[in-house]
């Protein structure tokens, strides 16, 4: 096992849904794969490998933040040679023409986190999906019907923020889609070793208007979301 992950070599798929809320992997287990096995319970952060389509694929809650998945993202590359990782997760809009339940492409994350400064130094290093699995993922949506947006995110570090409007105005007029806490992490540490990552995010609630999901609905009710990225994890 890992520091934080209760799992053998090879217990552990090389493709990986990475939900931040642990019930969310339960949930993905439990309506989509199948033959599913748990190999963590460590911290409460469920972890399972079971088969979609035929094809092995296993999900791991990550928890909130760019600490914490990136803890996970480092054990399930190092540890576990997993290969393609990809985010399902929950985001803020700040775009009027982003609606809630929408489902969002990452392609790149701007952050106020400090990962990166303290890594490059001086320099802005840009986090960006993996264009590959960016296109399989956008490929499977048209195929679903789906209407995906496409474009940068914003990894914060801060949930609650003073002046949170006066910013979020400012990253939507560069173009911005929404809010969210780890894809900057996901995507730096999978660069540094050459993994393949990509967030897909389904809008549960919008900055702007107010409008919200409940958090059963969060937890349950993103399927579009989850079939995109199962569908693209075994393209
Ligand atoms: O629904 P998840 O995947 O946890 O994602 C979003 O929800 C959490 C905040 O409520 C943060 O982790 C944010 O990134
Ligand atoms: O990080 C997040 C996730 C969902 N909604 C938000 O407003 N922020």
């Amino acid at each position: 096992m890992s520091t934080h992950i209760g799992a053998k070599k090879g217990d552990i798929a090389d493709k990986i849904l990475l939900p931040g809320d642990p019930l969310r992997a339960k949930y993905i287990a439990e309506n989509f794969l199948e033959d599913v096995t748990c190999y963590n319970e460590v911290r409460g952060m469920y972890g399972y490998t079971g088969t979609y389509k035929g094809e092995r694929i296993s999900v791991q809650g990550t928890g909130m933040g760019v600490p914490s998945i990136s803890i996970y993202v480092n054990e399930l590359i190092q540890e576990y040679d997993v290969q393609k990782l990809i985010r399902v997760g929950t985001c803020g809009a700040i775009q009027k023409d982003v609606k809630v339940r929408d489902v969002i492409l990452a392609q790149s994350s701007t952050s106020d986190s400090q990962m990166n400064r303290m890594v490059f130094g001086g320099i802005d290093f840009a986090p960006t999906a993996n264009f590959d699995l960016l296109k399989d993922a956008y490929d499977t949506g048209v195929e679903k019907g789906l209407k995906l947006r496409v474009g940068n995110v914003f990894t914060s570090d801060s949930f609650y923020r003073d002046n949170g409007l006066e910013l979020f105005e400012k990253l939507a007029n560069y173009q911005v889609l929404a809010v969210e806490m780890e894809a900057t992490a996901l995507y730096t540490i999978a660069a540094k070793y050459n993994r393949q990552a990509l967030a897909v995010l389904t809008v549960s609630d919008h900055i702007l208007t107010g409008e919200e999901t409940s958090a059963e609905e969060r937890q349950t009710t993103f399927n579009d979301m989850i079939e995109v990225a199962l569908d693209a994890a075994i393209k």
